[in-house]
């Protein structure tokens, strides 16, 4: 049987839109460097540390974002969803655990780099209820995608990716990880299709500061602020 073509909708226009910001925050040297094997493992070290903080602040986020899929959806799979998420985010904090020792990183004495703080505080402020949820949906989507574009991408044929950090591309770039942001991905559209016009704008807005926030916090793992 002929697979019918997936509809088009909002996020995938704004991509198309904004593709040299996506394309930046999906194929970051940063992340190139880990597919080509160059990479400098001082800079992955760095990224693994701000990252464990990192993803710490994004449990409240998800959380919220749980919160918003019981009080505001009307689909109860949207719920389901994203307690999967949650859910995977005790794993991921439980990974960082692990592999910090194989790193002999001590997390407790790491301190937050400005471009995690200034996410950090961004995700805080799509924590108000006068976030309406196609914008926070869309957010969310974006945030996870970045990371399973990313991270398959060094899983992808050619691969010249360090034995050593295959399990972070792995924890991302996993088939069931892209099946979750796809999941993601149709509850946000599916949002966004019934919105006004300002929400839109909003949602579009919201997309494009959580990818110039994913490209700063790559630049941070090179060595940047
Ligand atoms: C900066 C960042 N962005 C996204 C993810 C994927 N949850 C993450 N762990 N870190």
């Amino acid at each position: 049987m002929e697979k019918k073509p997936e509809k088009r909708g909002m996020i995938d226009t704004w991509i198309d839109k904004h593709r040299s910001i996506y394309t930046a925050a999906t194929r970051h040297a940063f992340v190139v460097s880990i597919r080509d094997g160059s990479v400098d493992l001082s800079s992955f070290k760095t990224w693994l540390e701000q990252d464990y903080l990192f993803v710490r602040g994004f449990v409240p986020f998800v959380a919220n974002v749980l919160i918003r899929a019981c009080k505001d959806s009307g689909e109860s799979s949207d719920m389901e969803v994203v307690l999967g998420g949650l859910a995977s985010l005790n794993d991921e904090i439980e990974w960082f655990k692990r592999e910090g020792s194989k790193w002999d990183v001590e997390f407790s004495t790491v301190v937050p780099q400005n471009a995690n703080q200034d996410y950090r505080r961004f995700l805080e402020a799509l924590m108000s209820n006068e976030v309406k949820y196609p914008v926070i949906m869309t957010a969310f989507w974006a945030i996870e995608a970045v990371y399973q574009e990313s991270f398959a991408h060094c899983l992808e044929d050619g691969n010249k990716t360090p034995v050593e950090l295959t399990g972070a591309c792995h924890r991302w770039g996993n088939d069931g990880f892209k099946q979750y942001c796809s999941s993601v991905k149709n509850i946000a559209e599916r949002c966004l299709e019934n919105a006004s016009g300002e929400v839109l704008a909003e949602a579009e807005d919201v997309l494009v500061r959580v990818l110039e926030h994913e490209v700063a916090f790559w630049e941070m793992s090179r060595g940047g602020q």
